[in-house]
C-alpha cells in the first residue's frame, strides 16, 4: 500500500516512514517533518480537525467534533482599527461551534498524536504538561480509552479534569515545575511499553496545530500577510509555518508566508530575548535569570518551557526568520488588560496564555509593526472556561503517584506504574 505521508529530515534531506519516529535515524539535530502525498488540500466530511485529514500522519479518523473555528471579528477589529482580523478559537464556546471542552489547543495536538500512536502499536504515551497538555490528553484518553501516563508540577494538578471519565489514566505530580515533570517523564520513559509523545518532535502534535492556519486560511480564501500567538515551546509557531508552506506549495492561497507574530509572558521571556539580538542558542544565564521566580510570576504558567525547540534545525529561530517574524514580552498587567478587552468585544473569556497573544497584537498595532489592512490571523488557543463549567461535568483526575522533589523513579515508584501497565494489558519486559 501507498504511504499516504513519509518523514523527512530537513538537515540530511533523508526520507522514510513512520514508525512513530521522533528523531533523524542519521541523528541529525533537526525536526522531522511530514511530506504528505497530496499536495492539494481538499478538506473531508469528518469531524473536527479531521476535515484536514489530508495533512495529518494519520490514516483514520477520530470521531470527536473539537476543532478550531475561524471566524471574521467585528468588536476586537474596530477596537484595534483592523480591517481584516480573522480569530481562530480554540475552546469552548458552543454558539459559534468551539467544541473543545478542555478549552485549549491542546486538544489539537493529543487528537492526532493519541491516533497515530494507535496506528503505529507503538505502545503507552507519556506526555509531562504545566497542565493544559494533560488535560487535553486526558480527554481524548477518556473519549477513546487510550492509556497514557501524565505528569505534572503538583502546583498543576487541579488543571487536571476531564468532561467525560477518564479511566485509563496514570497521573504522577512532581513537587517542583514544568522542567522537573519533563526530567521526571524521561524516567518514566525508560520503562518498556511507555512511549515519550515527543513534545515539539512529535509530527502529529505540530500538524493537529497546523489546522489552526489551515482553518483560517480555507476561512479567508487566501493565507494570512501575519499571523499572532503566545508560545511556550513554540511548536504553535512551527506548526503555523509548516502549514503556511504547505499551503504556499498548493498554489491556490498565495505565495507569501504569514510573519509570525510570537509572545511570551514577562518575566519569563527567552525566546525574546535571545531573538532580540539575533541568536540561535538560549543561553540559561542571559535569556532566564533567576528562573524560578521568573517562573512564579508570569500569568500564565503554560507558557514557561525552559527548553523550548530554538535553535534547532525547522525550530522557532527558522520558523521566524523565515517568515520575516517578530516577537513580544508582554507583562501580566498587559495581558490582564487585553483578556478583560477581548471579553468585552468578542464576548467569551480567554486563557490567560491566549491575552498574552491579544496583548502583543495591540503592541503591533500600536508600533506601527502590522498595517491596519493587512490580513491577520490571531490564534486564541484557550478559553470559554466560564461557559465549560456552567455547560459540561467535570471529573478531576486524582493523582496516581504524588512524588517529591528531587524524587527518583525507581523502587516502589517504578514499581507502581510497572503495575498499572500490566493492568492495561501492558507486557513489561524488564
Ligand atoms: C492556551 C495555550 N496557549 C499557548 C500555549 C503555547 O503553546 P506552544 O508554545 O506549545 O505553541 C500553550 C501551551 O501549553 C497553551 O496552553
Amino acid at each position: 500500500m501507498r504511504e499516504n505521508y513519509l518523514l523527512r529530515c530537513p538537515a540530511c534531506g533523508r526520507s522514510f516512514p513512520d514508525r512513530y519516529t521522533l528523531d533523524c535515524p542519521s541523528g541529525c539535530n533537526a525536526l522531522l517533518r511530514t511530506v504528505y502525498a497530496e499536495r492539494r488540500l481538499t478538506p473531508k466530511n469528518l469531524p473536527g480537525i479531521f476535515r484536514y485529514s489530508d495533512w495529518l500522519p494519520v490514516e483514520g479518523y477520530l470521531d470527536i467534533d473539537a476543532g478550531p473555528v475561524s471566524y471574521e471579528s467585528v468588536g476586537l477589529a474596530r477596537e484595534f482599527g483592523l480591517s481584516n482580523l480573522t480569530i481562530s478559537f480554540s475552546g469552548y464556546w458552543p454558539e459559534r461551534g468551539g467544541g473543545m471542552k478542555t478549552c485549549s489547543f491542546k486538544e489539537l495536538e493529543a487528537q492526532p498524536t493519541v491516533l497515530r500512536l494507535r496506528e503505529k502499536g507503538a505502545g503507552v504515551l507519556q506526555v509531562s504538561s504545566a497542565g493544559n497538555t494533560g488535560r487535553a490528553f486526558c480527554e481524548v484518553s477518556g473519549l477513546t480509552g487510550a492509556p497514557i501516563v501524565v505528569v505534572v508540577p503538583t502546583a498543576a494538578a487541579d488543571r487536571l479534569w476531564t468532561t467525560v471519565p477518564a479511566e485509563n489514566v496514570c497521573l504522577i505530580t512532581v513537587d517542583g515545575d514544568y522542567f522537573d515533570s519533563i526530567a521526571f517523564g524521561r524516567e518514566v520513559c525508560s520503562l518498556p511499553g511507555i512511549v515519550p509523545e515527543g513534545g515539539a518532535k512529535n509530527v502529529a502534535r505540530r500538524d493537529g496545530m497546523g489546522t489552526v492556519m489551515l482553518d483560517a486560511t480555507l476561512a479567508l480564501g487566501r493565507l494570512p500577510d501575519c499571523y499572532f500567538q503566545a508560545v511556550g515551546s513554540g511548536t504553535g509557531g512551527i506548526a503555523a509555518w509548516e502549514a503556511a508552506e504547505r499551503l504556499v506549495a498548493d498554489g491556490r492561497f498565495g505565495s507569501r508566508l504569514p510573519a509570525l507574530h510570537l509572545s511570551q509572558n514577562l518575566p519569563f521571556a527567552p525566546m525574546v530575548r535571545a531573538w532580540e539580538v539575533g541568536r540561535q542558542e538560549i543561553v540559561p544565564e542571559v535569556d532566564m535569570p533567576d528562573v524560578e521566580a521568573a517562573i512564579a510570576r508570569v500569568s500564565a504558567g503554560v507558557l514557561t518551557n525552559r527548553h523550548p525547540p530554538w535553535g534547532v534545525r525547522g525550530g522557532v529561530y527558522d520558523a521566524l526568520a523565515a517568515s520575516g517574524g517578530r516577537m513580544y514580552a508582554v507583562s501580566n498587567d498587559d495581558a490582564r488588560s487585553a483578556g478583560r478587552l477581548f471579553a468585552d468585544t468578542e464576548e467569551i473569556d480567554l486563557d490567560p496564555a491566549a491575552a498574552v497573544a491579544v496583548a502583543s497584537l495591540s503592541r503591533a498595532v500600536e508600533g506601527g509593526f502590522i498595517g491596519p489592512k493587512e490580513r491577520v490571523l490571531l490564534n486564541v488557543t484557550g478559553g470559554g472556561y466560564e461557559r465549560a463549567a456552567e455547560d459540561l461535568d467535570r471529573y478531576p483526575i486524582e493523582p496516581f503517584i504524588r512524588a517529591a522533589a528531587g524524587a527518583a523513579f525507581e523502587g516502589d515508584l517504578r514499581d507502581a506504574v510497572s503495575a498499572w501497565l500490566a493492568e492495561q494489558g501492558v507486557t513489561v519486559r524488564a
